[in-house]
């Protein structure tokens, strides 16, 4: 491979393969660790090769907004072309996530304007989250008494709220069905995602571990699809075309209302299972990190719960309208969003023409991720960035610091469209946990805060005690 004059720099690489041995073998599931040593030696803008294909990380806030939102014509599209899996997924019909151009826009904006109409950032979702932090609550206190694992409870809470907005209701525990689509979003974020070696290499996919795992994958999505379009046929029997109740009515009265709508009863299963996939995990998580957080740092716990007895008291649940007096909880999960930096980069973007950045040759078709973790981590942006530290985020006046540099959710037009309901449900569900239990660390091993990189950077399995306040 020879390297076109112009482009960013970066580290040496291997014929055929470029960096994929540090980035998927070395450093596997500490990818984040690899970025931030690359961004160390190369700086904002930097280059590696995953196999043929050059990709570029951008790590400052500004080369990010130089991208993503000035030339946003230029590096809004997905490189659903480059990546073998997506291929695999956008020959099944795309939704949102791998979709470009005029399907994408539509598919999205349809999206957008539902959830908006299903009272995303209304009181009628805060209601749903707050009935499903019930739930919740019943497993903590159903298992309290042991040690516990709050992974798979959060996952759970969070797949539920999407659930309750796609199909109109929540599922049980322990519904299998609802627990299939559990371990299907697992399996998918535990993956390398977008620089897995199977996108650089698809001929390993005949090799007989990895294809039994294709293959696995394969019959868990045919499920999967199963279930919606039973689901999508049962909302046609009751649909209200003048009272949608849920997503999948809204979409259906679409598809009957409109002669110019891309939507379509597979776009919708589509749409659905993105819905999902990037939206259950990324909350379930950064909730995991939170309770982490506070068992590391147990002062924190205290000023959030002394806040919360102070402004809401025992008596009554929190509200969202509660978060502008909930000052140091809201700062909290600010925090908290920012150490954890779940999405550790945005999803991939690609260069649909040659052009340039911070005066390096970007070329077209290569594939770019804004690096949030690194711009969260930034010591010019920051002060003791690697110290977890609400305050930060909390003024002379005890007011919030909106800081335009806190980007979890990334920027531009593909910003992500669920950052209204993530925080809703992050605000709710942390603080009406907290004011019903304290948490805290169960043997004095050190605890890590590294995380673990599938997709998202997730901690590594922990437990906690959790003690009732007040019942
Ligand atoms: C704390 C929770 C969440 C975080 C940190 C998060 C973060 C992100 C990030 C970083 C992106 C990539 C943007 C880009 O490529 O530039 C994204 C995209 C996306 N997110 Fe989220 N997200 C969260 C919750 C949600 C929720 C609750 C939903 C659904 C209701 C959702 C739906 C999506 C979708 C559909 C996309 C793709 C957008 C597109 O390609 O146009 N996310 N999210």
């Amino acid at each position: 491979m020879r390297e076109i004059p112009g482009l960013p720099p970066g580290p040496s690489f291997l014929p055929l393969v470029g960096n994929v041995i540090d980035m998927s073998w070395t450093y596997r599931k500490r990818k984040h660790k690899y970025f931030e040593e690359m961004e160390k030696k190369f700086g904002p803008v930097y280059r590696l090769y995953f196999g043929r294909q050059l990709l570029i990380l951008f790590n400052d806030v500004e080369s990010v907004k130089e991208a993503l939102v000035e030339k946003r014509d230029i590096f809004t599209d997905r490189p659903s072309e480059a990546f073998w899996v997506a291929q695999q997924i956008v020959k099944h019909g795309a939704g949102i996530v791998w979709s470009n151009g005029q399907h994408w826009e539509s598919t999205r904006r349809t999206a957008l304007q539902t959830l908006r109409d299903l009272g995303v950032g209304k009181q009628s979702i805060e209601e749903k989250i707050l009935e499903e932090t019930e739930y919740m609550l019943t497993e903590i206190t159903r298992l309290h008494r042991k040690p516990l694992h709050l992974d798979k409870l959060m996952a759970k809470g969070a797949s539920n709220v999407i659930s309750t907005v796609v199909f109109g209701k929540r599922f049980d525990y322990d519904d299998p069905e609802f627990n299939k689509i559990l371990s299907f979003i697992k399996m998918t974020f535990d993956a390398e995602g977008p620089i897995s070696p199977l996108n650089m290499l698809p001929q390993i996919r005949f090799l007989p571990y990895i294809s039994a795992m294709i293959e696995n994958c394969w019959l868990m999505i045919d499920e999967i699809n199963v279930f919606l379009s039973k689901t999508i046929d049962e909302h046609k029997k009751t649909l209200n075309k003048e009272n949608p109740g849920d997503f999948i009515d809204v979409g259906l009265t679409t598809i009957a209302n409109s002669k110019t709508t891309t939507l379509t009863d597979g776009v919708l299963m589509c749409t659905i299972l993105d819905l999902f996939i990037a939206g259950s995990d990324t909350t379930a998580t950064t909730l995991d990190w939170a309770f982490l957080y506070l068992i590391h740092k147990p002062d924190v716990q205290t000023k959030c719960q002394k806040e919360i007895e102070n402004v809401v008291g025992f008596g009554r649940r929190v509200k969202w309208a509660d978060k502008p007096t909930l000052v140091y909880c809201a700062a909290t999960l600010m925090e908290v969003q920012r150490f954890s930096t779940v999405a550790i980069a945005s999803l991939p973007h690609t260069a649909t023409e040659d052009t340039e950045i911070k005066g390096f040759l970007i070329p077209r078709g290569s594939i770019v991720f804004a690096d949030i973790r690194a711009i969260h981590y930034d010591e010019n942006l920051w002060e003791n960035p690697r110290e977890f530290n609400p305050e930060r985020f909390i003024d002379g006046d005890g007011k919030i610091i909106q800081n335009s540099n806190l980007l979890p959710f990334s920027l531009g037009p593909r910003i992500c469209p669920g950052a209204s309901l993530a925080k809703m449900e992050l605000f709710l569900m942390f603080c009406n946990i907290l004011q019903r239990y304290s948490f805290s660390k169960t043997d004095d091993t050190e605890l890590d805060l590294d995380g673990v990189s599938g997709i998202t950077l997730s901690p590594k399995p922990y437990t906690l005690h959790a003690k009732p306040r007040c019942l």
